[in-house]
């Protein structure tokens, strides 16, 4: 791995650090309205789909961007603390910023920021990304090792092969599908993958998790339901304790009991966050009927590779290049556990720094192949080449101590997934917002819009 994600990352030296500035009454309203109410709206736990169809229409990310920039360009690219009355928050506008974030953690800036808290809590109360500093160290290696971080073959690896052809081989021999026969199907593999093969047809449980992710939607404005909660925990448990071969629970019950650890806390988020994923891989597949040189070499890698537990670079980057272009964690948070220093000016403890994801991936002020599908770019080793400060800020997967510990898992995952639904065949994109070569990408794209055929 390139320093890129090693936890000892330090932000890049070759930029100068410049010092915070603060926005105007209007100026906070502006970017509220351009950047941060469109992303709230969205759903940040669970998508709201009649607010993503809007987002698509509107290109509501471009507006994003845009505002964000013209900040930029008035204030400096130091952080940004908006007017916001009984909180500090400061929007952070370079990569060079967003490298220190990420990198300086859990303490000065912890990823347990209050607003994740107030979400998360209504359906992991202990997840790892909430968890106080004591617990934190404990939950973190055991989701690293869990996940397998680093390690691009799970011990999994076949058994998610198998899944994914049983799954979704379906959709490509009925040779078209959309969004809504793809994300049952997607559920189905991750139900088996994650809890095992009794699982597969667990509706209830998603529903469950749908529902409390709803209201994980509303943070602190939505009571807790504690039974519900409970109930979602308890189903997960059951299924951990049997441990069906060729799941995770079975990676899971194989490593050493910590109570502290409270695994089904951590699985919920591990469900939850599999969304993003099939999310990422229907994005992924726009990303291939668009541009068939691009599908052509994934084609013959798919050829050449081990039937059983394939490895597939190319994939690996097409669907790391639908998270830069079309991001699922809208915005990464940080919250200062202490006061912090920005040449020579102060924050105080107790600011949230926000990370928008739009502006880190889709920075055209900066980054030459902000608008273009570049598979390149993850060319070494997964991480962006060149040796540019800006590519710093393109981090799908986070960096630094809380980096995303399922990326690897994720990424092989998806991977596979995209290759059963493709090999052997012509992919074309039947329905959605046109993603083609030669075009500036849309920076927002309605995945639930989408639809494909095969020939
Ligand atoms: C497209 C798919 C995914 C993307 C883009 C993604 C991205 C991320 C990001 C950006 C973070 C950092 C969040 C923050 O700092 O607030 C994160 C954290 C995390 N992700 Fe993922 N993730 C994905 C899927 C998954 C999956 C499938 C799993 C588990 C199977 C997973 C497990 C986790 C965990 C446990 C954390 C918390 C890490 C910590 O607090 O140290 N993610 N992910």
């Amino acid at each position: 791995m390139t320093a890129l994600h090693d936890h000892a990352v330090q932000p890049p030296a070759t930029t100068s650090p410049a010092p915070v500035s603060r926005a105007g009454v209007v100026e906070t309203l502006r970017l509220t309205g351009a950047a941060l109410a469109p992303m709230l709206a969205r759903g940040i736990i669970l998508r709201r789909p009649p607010l993503v169809r809007l987002a698509d229409r509107l290109q509501l990310d471009d507006r994003a961007v845009r505002a964000l920039q013209a900040s930029r360009r008035r204030h400096g690219d130091g952080p940004l603390l908006l007017r916001v009355p009984g909180r500090s928050l400061a929007l952070v506008l370079s990569a060079r910023d967003a490298g220190r974030v990420l990198a300086e953690g859990p303490t000065p800036f912890s990823p347990a920021t209050r607003e994740k808290r107030a979400a998360l809590q209504h359906f992991q109360p202990r997840g790892v990304l909430i968890s106080p500093p004591e617990d934190r160290p404990a939950r973190r290696a055991w989701n690293e090792t869990a996940l397998q971080l680093d390690v691009p073959l799970h011990a999994q690896a076949a058994s998610v092969a198998q899944i994914a052809a049983q799954e979704l081989s379906g959709l490509r021999t009925a040779g078209r599908w959309d969004w809504e026969a793809f994300a049952p199907a997607w559920w189905r593999v991750v139900r088996r993958l994650t809890l095992g093969d009794a699982a597969r047809d667990d509706e209830a449980l998603t529903d469950l998790l749908g529902r409390l992710r709803s209201r994980a939607n509303w943070a602190f404005l939505r009571r807790t339901d504690g039974p519900a909660r409970a109930e979602l925990l308890r189903r997960l448990d059951i299924y951990v304790q049997a441990a069906e071969p060729g799941s995770l629970a079975a990676t899971v019950a194989a490593l050493p009991a910590d109570p502290d650890v409270h695994v089904a806390d951590q699985i919920a988020h591990w469900l939850f966050a599999w969304d993003a994923a099939g999310i990422a891989t229907f994005r992924a597949l726009a990303l291939l009927a668009g541009h068939p040189a691009h599908a052509a070499a994934v084609a013959s890698e798919v050829d050449r590779a081990d039937p059983v537990a394939p490895d597939l670079p190319l994939l690996r980057a097409t669907v790391l290049e639908s998270v830069r272009l079309w991001p699922t964690t809208l915005a990464v948070l940080r919250e200062s556990t202490q006061d912090t220093t920005w040449a020579g000016s102060t924050v105080p403890a107790g600011t949230t720094f926000v990370i928008t994801s739009s502006l880190a991936h889709r920075d055209d002020e900066l980054l030459p192949d902000a608008d273009r599908f570049a598979p390149q770019l993850w060319a070494d080793d997964d991480a962006p080449g060149g040796t540019s400060a800006s590519l710093w800020s393109m981090v799908p997967f986070s960096a630094g101590p809380a980096r995303c510990p399922g990326r690897d898992l994720v990424l092989y995952t998806t991977g596979v997934a995209l290759s059963v639904l493709t090999a052997g065949h012509r992919l074309e994109q039947a329905a959605g917002r046109r993603v083609a070569e030669g075009t500036a990408l849309p920076r927002s794209l309605d995945h639930t819009a989408l639809a494909y055929r095969v020939s």
